[in-house]
């Protein structure tokens, strides 16, 4: 089966071309069409959509793409995608983080400098014939203090740029630890003191409800008068109209906006403004850039598609080792295993990792056990993407326990399901090497079956004859049994069945097996 993949934004076409050479892509570009019912009709069948900056993947966009399972982002910036609800759907949304860095540094410069020299005034009066020399009176970077906001990709690229200009630099990023702020010559500050002590300011955090107006009347006030501003991240993070009064007053000496709060820009008071240069969200438009997030975008997109992991994933954490799918699929069946036996609804699951795990190891693992658990009971698509959040709305309750005590195994999953009234099933599973996933125990008994195929488990009293009957039974049926094992703790005492069988018995054969006298319950695994 092919993939359709959507292209709503103006790519590349360069970095588009591992989509291109991929025998099962089809690609929908949509990203020249005036008509917006365009994206509409080509989201009804995609598997995947690509967009930049410009299209808002709403909540009500991604209601239209019911087989929708990756919307890829070409940049960096996700606001423009509603992550939320794509996590409710189970859509997982990835980006391109790396690919236009050093195009948003650059030109976060580039607009500080044609600030400082004034360079687009200058520009436009030799085109009309004026030689204004002394109209065009500029400052230098040299010895002036820059605040930097937002220590990330871009924002250590413009520290070290300033650095080289010979510029103080400040920085501000809470979740930066000081000494590698130290280690890229920056002066770590609060933010108060990088407002009451910059020259220049230049934004380079995300949008996020916390730097939601970072620039707004209270924190204009603490500036210095004469302020420079820069911003190359999110329009959001400056209030528009405080901006405009503080550039009138002279508090602010000059702005430098390549973004705004609604693009493309309608206040007609901040376009009016005299000292001024904007850009129409320039930084990550260079030649480079573009073919980086759209080849690193296009690749993350197919690896998604085939459910392979995803480094780049936002809504996810992070693939914690090229081993996993093994995981994921050892966890996911340990919780479909625990689902089919269960009696009545899950109330509880309790995950216990025991040995050498790391902690992505064991988040990739619950989730996938939710998957396991919750994809046999809802209509919405389970995946890793949505797995927790929808085990939450459901009220089922999610405890994790890790312990270094040795079971013999170099690891253990053990998956307790509890349901209503006191139910409960317990299975445990691990990753034996050359042989995958197993299953290596069973309501305490330990057994040595790998999580494949239909298993019939069976509850019986350890008694001679009863495994013959079984196996009688499915021979008069013609089911094949392809592995049987069975654990007791003591002879004649309760015991376990697990038969790995090659067809799915039907009603009347599991009737027939509670018939022998000795099995006290019989339960069908499909795993898949
Ligand atoms: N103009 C453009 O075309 C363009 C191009 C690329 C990126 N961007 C934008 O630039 C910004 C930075 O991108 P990046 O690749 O450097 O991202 P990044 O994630 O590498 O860096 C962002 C930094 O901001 C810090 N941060 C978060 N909250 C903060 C807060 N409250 N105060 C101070 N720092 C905070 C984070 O700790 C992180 O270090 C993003 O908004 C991105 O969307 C714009
Ligand atoms: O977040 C980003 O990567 C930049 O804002 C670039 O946006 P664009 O892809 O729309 O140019």
């Amino acid at each position: 089966m092919g993939y359709r993949i959507v292209i709503a934004d103006p790519l590349s076409e360069a970095g588009l071309e591992p989509l291109r050479r991929d025998p099962e892509v089809e690609i929908i570009d949509v990203s020249h069409e005036d008509d917006p019912d365009a994206l509409v009709r080509a989201l009804r069948d995609a598997d995947a959509l690509i967009v930049r900056s410009r299209t808002k993947v709403t909540r009500d966009l991604l209601d239209l793409a019911p087989r929708l399972k990756v919307v890829g982002r070409a940049g960096v910036g996700v606001d423009n995608i509603d992550v939320d609800a794509a996590t409710e759907r189970g859509v997982l949304v990835l980006n391109a983080p790396n690919g236009n860095t050093i195009a948003a540094a650059e030109h976060a410069f580039a607009l500080l400098l044609a600030l400082a020299r004034r360079i687009p005034e200058a520009h436009a009066s030799v085109k009309a014939g004026r030689w204004e020399r002394q109209r065009f009176i500029g400052f230098e970077l040299m010895g002036k203090t820059l605040g930097v906001v937002g220590l990330g990709r871009i924002g250590s690229e413009v520290a070290k740029r300033a650095r080289a200009f010979g510029m103080e630099v400040l920085g501000y990023d809470p979740y930066l630890p000081e000494s590698r702020a130290r280690s890229l010559g920056i002066e770590p500050v609060s933010l108060e003191e990088l407002f009451r002590r910059a020259d220049i300011i230049t934004l380079h955090t995300p949008l996020t409800e916390e730097t939601r107006n970072l620039i707004r009347r209270e924190t204009l006030a603490l500036m210095k008068d004469g302020v420079i501003l820069v911003n190359a991240a999110r329009g959001g993070l400056i209030d528009e109209d405080a901006l405009v009064e503080a550039v009138r007053s002279g508090k602010v000496a000059g702005v430098a906006l390549d973004v705004f709060a609604e693009e493309p820009p309608k206040n007609a008071e901040l376009l009016a403004l005299e000292r001024a240069v904007f850009t129409p969200h320039l930084g990550a438009s260079t030649v480079e850039a573009q073919e980086n997030v759209a080849r690193d975008t296009s690749i993350a997109i197919l690896e998604a598609l085939r459910d392979r992991p995803v480094r780049t994933a936002v809504n996810l954490p992070e693939a914690p080792s090229p081993e996993a799918a093994e995981l994921l699929r050892l966890g996911e069946r340990l919780g479909t295993f625990a689902m089919d036996v269960l009696d009545g609804p899950p109330v509880a699951v309790d995950v216990t990792f025991h040995g050498e795990i790391s902690e992505a190891e064991r988040e990739f693992l619950v989730r996938a056990v939710l998957k396991g658990v919750l994809a046999r009971q809802l209509d919405v698509r389970v995946n890793l993407v949505n797995a927790r959040t929808l085990a939450r709305q459901r009220g089922l309750e999610v405890q994790e326990t890790w312990t270094s005590t040795s079971t013999g195994f170099p690891f253990l999953v053990q998956v307790r399901l509890r349901g209503e009234r006191g139910s409960a099933v317990q299975v445990s599973g691990t990753i034996v090497e050359g042989l995958g996933p197993r299953i290596v125990e069973v309501e305490g008994f330990p057994v040595d079956v790998p999580p494949e195929g239909t298993i019939v488990f069976a509850h019986h009293v350890d008694r001679p004859g009863v495994i013959g009957r079984v196996g009688m039974i499915f021979g008069e049926k013609g089911i094949n049994i392809a592995t049987m094992i069975v654990g007791r703790r003591e002879i004649g005492g309760e015991a376990v069945m697990l038969l790995a069988v090659d067809h799915t018995p039907d009603e009347d054969t599991l009737a027939k097996l509670l018939d022998i006298e000795a099995l006290r319950s019989v339960k069908l695994v499909r795993l898949g």
